[in-house]
C-alpha cells in the first residue's frame, strides 16, 4: 500500500516540476510543429540552499543644509531661514521566518539619501530606510564597517533629535525667546519647525533655539554633558566666532607656502605638502615599450600560486584566495522573529543657515568688506561653509551572512538513510523524498508537537565519507547542527545487505562522527541516539542485533520510517534527551569495528 503511494507520487513528480516554469507554455506554443521529445526527469528537485552570502550595504547620505535669507518690509537686511538637510536612511536587517535562505537577497543594498533643507527653515525629508529580510538564525561576520547595532537596545535617549517627533516647545516666555537670539543651534539640537508660511517664522526659529537651550540645561541636570567653561570670549563689537574655532579644532599652520614670482601657481595639495615627487619610478628604454600607471606606482605585485584546485568539485571563494581581509566573526545574530539590527547608519544632514549663521550667504557688502552698520565682515571660508552645510555620508559595511538553523534535534546520516522520511513521520513537515542519494539539498525543519511542548527537528543533507574535503555536498550544511541540542544518527540497516550498495551501519556511524569532528571539533559531543531505519527490509533484524553488539553506551531505536513503526518510542526518547532527562552520547571508543 505504502509502496503504491510512493510510486504514484514519484510518477507525478516530473509533471509537477515542469509545471513550475511559466516558460513551459511559451515553449510549447512556439515549437508546436517540432516533435515533442520527452525531457529527462531531472533528479534534483530543489535549488541549492544559499546559506552564506556577502552583503555590501551603504546607508543614505545626509541632505545638504539650505542657505537662505528671509527679508520683509520691516527687515530689509533679512534673517537666515535655511533649514537643515534630512538624515540619510539606514540599512536594516530584519529576522523573518518567512525567509528560508539568502537566495532572494541582492548583494548591494543602498538606503535613500536625506532630502535637502529649504527656505522657511524646512528640514529635508528623512532618507528611506532599506529593510532586508533574513532568515531566523542568521549570524553576521563583519568584513568592513562598524559593528551593527540592535534596534531594540536603542533607547529614546539615544535617538537623534531628528527622529523624535513633536519635541518643539511652544509656550516659552518672552525672555527665553530673546536669550535664544544669536545663539547658533548645533545640528544635534535642531528640530523641525512647523512652517506656517507667514511672516512669524522668525519668531518660530527663536522659539526653536530656546527649546534647544532648555534641552541642554536638562541634559546638564542629568549629568550627561560636561561643561567646558570659558572656551572663548567675545570682547569687541561685531566680533564673530564659529563653533569650530570655539572647539579649538583647527590649528593655524603659518607660512606653509610662498608665492614670490610673477605668475607662480601652487595647488592646495602642494600647499598641504601631500605630494612628494618620486624620481625615476620607471624607465622606458625600448621602442614600443608600454607601462601602466599602476605598474609605475609599483602598486601591483603578482602573487604566484595563491591557490590550487586539484580535486574534482573543489571550490574556492574569492575571499579565501585573497586571504587579505580580516573578518570579525559573530558580531551579531538574528534569532528572534522581528528582531532588527542596523548594519549601516544614515549620515546626518548638513546645517542650514538658521542653525549655523556662518553658513549664511553673505549679507550685502558695501565698499571693501565693510557692512553698512560698520561691522567688520569676518566669515568662514567658502570651504568651511560648504563642509558645514553638506550632509554627512552614510556609513558603509561589508558583511558575510551565514545561516545556522536553530533546531533542538539534528538528523544526521548518510544519503538515502531515510532522514527526510523520518522527519515527515516525526513532524508535519513534507520534505522531498527520493530513492536516490542527495535528494535533500537544503536543511529541512519540522516541529514535533507535544501537549505542552514543541521540539524543532532539522534534517541535514546526507553526509558521506570525505565530506570534509567537499565530497558529496561537502560539510557546509553541518553548520546547521552546530546549534542543535541533540543528535539523532540515522543509519540504513539494509545498506550493504545481500550485495546491495553501501556500508554496514556501524561503519556509517564511525564515518559520521569523523565528519562531524572534521567540521568542528567537539560537534559530536552532545546527547545523542541511534535510529536504525528500514527494519522492515528482509534480513535487517540480524544486522540490528550485530549493531547492538558493536555500538554501546547510546540508546538505539529500530524503526520503519515509512510505516511509522517505532516512531512514537523515538519521539519520547528525543523529548527526554532535549529535556535533559537523559544524556548518553555516541563516541568513537564505543564503536567496535573488525
Ligand atoms: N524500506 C524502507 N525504505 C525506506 C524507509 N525509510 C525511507 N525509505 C526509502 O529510502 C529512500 C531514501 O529516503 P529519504 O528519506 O529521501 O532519505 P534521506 O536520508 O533523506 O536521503 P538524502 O536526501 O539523500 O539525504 C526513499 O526511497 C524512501 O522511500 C523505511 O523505513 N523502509
Amino acid at each position: 500500500m505504502w509502496m503504491q503511494r510512493v510510486k504514484s507520487v514519484w510518477q507525478l513528480e516530473p509533471f509537477r516540476r515542469s509545471s513550475d516554469s511559466p516558460w513551459r507554455f511559451v515553449s510549447i506554443f512556439a515549437y508546436s510543429d517540432v516533435p515533442q521529445k520527452k525531457a529527462k526527469a531531472a533528479p534534483l528537485q530543489e535549488t541549492r540552499m544559499k546559506d552564506r552570502f556577502t552583503l555590501y550595504s551603504k546607508a543614505g547620505d545626509g541632505g545638504s543644509g539650505c542657505s537662505s535669507i528671509r527679508r520683509s518690509r520691516s527687515d530689509r537686511r533679512g534673517k537666515p531661514d535655511g533649514g537643515n538637510g534630512g538624515r540619510g536612511g539606514d540599512v536594516i536587517l530584519e529576522c523573518s521566518p518567512a525567509v528560508w535562505d539568502f537566495s532572494g537577497l541582492q548583494h548591494h543594498i543602498r538606503a535613500g539619501r536625506g532630502g535637502h533643507g529649504s527656505a522657511k527653515n524646512r528640514i529635508g525629508t528623512r532618507g528611506q530606510d532599506k529593510v532586508v529580510l533574513v532568515p531566523v538564525g542568521t549570524v553576521i561576520h563583519l568584513l568592513k564597517g562598524e559593528i551593527p547595532s540592535n534596534i531594540e537596545t536603542r533607547s529614546e535617549k539615544d535617538l537623534d533629535p531628528w527622529e523624535l517627533p513633536g519635541t518643539v516647545a511652544t509656550d516659552l516666555s518672552e525672555s527665553d525667546q530673546q536669550s535664544a537670539i544669536g545663539n547658533p543651534i548645533m545640528p544635534d539640537e535642531v528640530k523641525s519647525v512647523p512652517n506656517t508660511g507667514n511672516s512669524s517664522s522668525h519668531t518660530e526659529i527663536m522659539v526653536e533655539a530656546s527649546a534647544c537651550m532648555q534641552q541642554t540645561a536638562q541634559a546638564e541636570m542629568e549629568g550627561e554633558e560636561e561643561i567646558q567653561y570659558n572656551v572663548a570670549e567675545l570682547t569687541k563689537q561685531g566680533q564673530q566666532i564659529t563653533p569650530v574655532q570655539m572647539e579649538g579644532e583647527e590649528e593655524i599652520q603659518y607660512n606653509i607656502a610662498e608665492l614670490t614670482k610673477q605668475g607662480q601657481q601652487i595647488t592646495l595639495a602642494q600647499m598641504e605638502g601631500e605630494e612628494e615627487i618620486q624620481y625615476n619610478v620607471a624607465d622606458l628604454t625600448k621602442q614600443g615599450q608600454q607601462i601602466t600607471q599602476a605598474e609605475m606606482e609599483g602598486e601591483e605585485e603578482i602573487q604566484y600560486n595563491v591557490a590550487e584546485l586539484t580535486k574534482q568539485g573543489q571550490q574556492i571563494t574569492q575571499d579565501e584566495m585573497e586571504g587579505e581581509e580580516e573578518i570579525q566573526y559573530n558580531v551579531a545574530e538574528l534569532t528572534i522573529q522581528g528582531q532588527q539590527i542596523i548594519i549601516a547608519c544614515g549620515g546626518n544632514g548638513g546645517l542650514g543657515n538658521v542653525s549655523c549663521p556662518s553658513v549664511s550667504s553673505k549679507p550685502k557688502v558695501y565698499k571693501s568688506g565693510v557692512r553698512r552698520d560698520g561691522e567688520s565682515d569676518v566669515e568662514l571660508s567658502e570651504d568651511d561653509k560648504s563642509s558645514l552645510s553638506a550632509g554627512l555620508p552614510g556609513s558603509e559595511a561589508v558583511l558575510i551572512l551565514e545561516l545556522k538553523s536553530i533546531a533542538d534535534v539534528g538528523l544526521v546520516g548518510m544519503p538515502n538513510a531515510g532522514k527526510s522520511t523520518l522527519l515527515g513521520a516525526l513532524s508535519r513537515a513534507k520534505p522531498t523524498i527520493g530513492h536516490y542519494a542527495f535528494t535533500t539539498l537544503r536543511p529541512n525543519l519540522g516541529n514535533m508537537n507535544f501537549d505542552d511542548f514543541s521540539i524543532t527537528v532539522a534534517d541535514i543533507p546526507g553526509l558521506i565519507k570525505g565530506a570534509h574535503v567537499n565530497c558529496g555536498l561537502g560539510h557546509a550544511f553541518l553548520r546547521h547542527i552546530e546549534r542543535t541540542k541533540v543528535l539523532a544518527y540515522v543509519v540504513d540497516l539494509s545498506s550493504g545487505l545481500d550485495g546491495r550498495k553501501g556500508i554496514p551501519p556501524w561503519e556509517q556511524l564511525k564515518d559520521l562522527i569523523l565528519e562531524l569532528e572534521y567540521h568542528l571539533e567537539g560537534l559530536s559531543d552532545r546527547p545523542s541516539l541511534v535510529v536504525a531505519n528500514k527494519i522492515d527490509e528482509a534480513g535487517t533484524d540480524k544486522v540490528y542485533e550485530e549493531l547492538e553488539r558493536r555500538v554501546q553506551g547510546v540508546p538505539m531505536y529500530p524503526i520503519c520510517a515509512v510505516l511509522e513503526e517505532g516512531v512514537p518510542e523515538l519521539r519520547a526518547a528525543l523529548k527526554m534527551l532535549v529535556n535533559g532527562e537523559k544524556s548518553q552520547r555516541l563516541s568513537l571508543e564505543n564503536i567496535y569495528l573488525d
